[in-house]
């Protein structure tokens, strides 16, 4: 029989249990694949005494960090423990010592991705991260490989499982933001601290990812507007309904010429569109080709075996790659300089839902400050408010620049008839 691969584990949570499960389950598929077996030699625990819901050798485990990656016999590091700078630093020996690295770490690849993939390169190493953007979807090897031959003009993507599951929920059942957020992280799909989920940074995390592979530019994490869903609130949902919008946490990478946008935030979305239908932690991505046109990929984003699914995959890449020879090949330097646009060249339609002193007059204050600027309204509610005195008005522009829209919510928030600015939100995916 061949020697083994042997696999070095960091990290024994929800992924890295999956992992274990695959690598054993599969062992036959994996063999069959790749024509010698695939054994796990080390993991790396916090606490080597934890009860697991993975059944494991405990001579595996270690607390060591170099137990796993200065073992001169281990071929491969998968990296599902979480972190940024000191997981950086473990991952740069193990490939230096010229290990191959799989790792599902975003937060880790939208910041460091570049430099990480160039001592990959160096060392003539691996360095796959599929499970990094929307889970059990293979997107990134679809960008990469898939669609090597288009130029991608559009990515729109409900990366995040958990703000999707909460979105979800909240509409469909009503249920409390709390309460949902609270069963996403029981089910795996959070974040160790959800705040990155809830405030949009992790999505933010995988659209750099994504628009830098799509776009070919170095877009770093601080190139993407974000805004989470922490303000979102029932009312809002429901104004959604009534005009036919569902909402969901989107994430918008598009070029137009050489200059581009990217950005996450709470989006109505009609309810014919594709991604409307995309519920509970699932994700999907739209991709937008000039030859190919519209594709979308569709599958869970998050959660064990659907993650762990695309690390193995890695893993499986990575050993074909050992069959031929052929590794290190992974980094593929930009080829367009990044060129970012400015508010007043970034355009969308807008839902805005405002608290107004019921006066005559004024509807006329404000309709004045859209015309303005030359933004017109596609559709209009207004409804007597309990409160003493007050009108709700709710709008949904036709297109503005974002430049804009800023401009008239400021002078919106300054006017005296205004009480106060509710909520307001991008609304996409309505032919232009
Ligand atoms: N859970 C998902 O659905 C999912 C999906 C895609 C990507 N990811 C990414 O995969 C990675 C792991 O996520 P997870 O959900 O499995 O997290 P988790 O918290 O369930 O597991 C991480 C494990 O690593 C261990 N660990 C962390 N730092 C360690 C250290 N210094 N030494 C020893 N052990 C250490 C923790 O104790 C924990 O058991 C993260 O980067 C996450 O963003 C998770
Ligand atoms: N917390 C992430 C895990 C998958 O990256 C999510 O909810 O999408």
């Amino acid at each position: 029989m061949e020697k083994p691969i042997l696999v070095g584990l960091l990290g024994l949570g929800t992924v890295g249990s999956g992992v274990v499960k695959i690598i054993e389950n599969h062992q036959e598929k994996l063999m069959h694949q790749v024509g010698c077996p695939v054994k796990v030699k080390k993991i790396l625990v916090r606490d080597v005494h934890k009860p697991r819901d993975v059944a494991v050798d405990p001579a595996l485990l270690t607390t060591s960090a170099a137990d796993v990656i200065d073992d001169p016999d281990i071929n491969v590091i998968i990296e599902v423990m979480g972190g940024v700078e000191e997981t950086k630093e473990w991952l740069l020996r193990a490939l230096r010592q010229g290990k191959h690295v799989v790792t599902a770490n975003k937060d880790l690849m939208a910041v460091y991705g570049s430099e990480l993939l160039r001592v990959a390169a160096e060392h003539r190493c691996d360095l796959f991260y599929e499970a990094s953007v929307a889970g059990g979807i293979p997107i990134l090897r679809s960008l990469v490989d898939g669609l090597a031959s288009d130029r991608i003009t559009k990515l729109m993507g409900i990366v995040n499982g958990t703000t999707n599951y909460i979105l979800t929920k909240m509409s469909q059942n009503g249920a409390s933001y709390e309460a949902v957020l609270a069963e996403a992280q029981a089910l795996g799909f959070a974040e160790a601290d959800p705040t990155s989920d809830v405030e949009g940074l992790d999505a933010a995390r995988k659209m750099a990812i994504l628009a830098r592979l799509g776009f070919s530019m170095d877009i770093d994490l601080d190139d993407v507007q974000v805004k989470g869903i922490t303000e979102v609130t029932e009312e809002d949902l429901n104004y959604g309904k009534r005009l036919g919008y569902t909402m969901k946490l989107i994430g918008i990478a598009q070029r137009d010429g050489q200059k581009v946008e990217v950005s996450v935030q709470p989006t109505f979305l009609p309810d014919s569109h594709p991604l409307a239908s995309v519920h509970n932690e699932y994700n999907a991505v739209y991709v937008y080709g000039e030859a190919v046109g519209e594709t979308m990929f569709y599958g869970p984003g998050a959660g064990s075996l659907p993650t762990a699914t695309a690390v193995v995959s890695d893993l499986v890449a990575v050993m074909k790659n050992m069959r031929l020879g052929v590794n290190g090949h992974s980094a593929v330097a930009p080829q367009y300089e990044k060129q970012l646009k400015a508010p007043a060249e970034i355009f969308s339609k807008y839902f805005l839902r405002i608290h107004v002193k019921d006066q005559v007059g004024a509807f006329a204050k404000i309709t004045t400050l859209f015309s303005q600027r030359g933004v017109s309204f596609e559709k209009i509610l207004q409804l007597p408010l309990k409160e003493n005195g007050l009108a709700e008005i709710v709008i949904v522009t036709h297109d503005a620049s974002q430049q804009d829209y800023e401009d008239i919510l400021q002078q919106l928030g300054d006017l005296e008839i205004v009480e106060r600015v509710q909520s307001s939100y991008r609304v996409e995916g309505e032919k232009r």
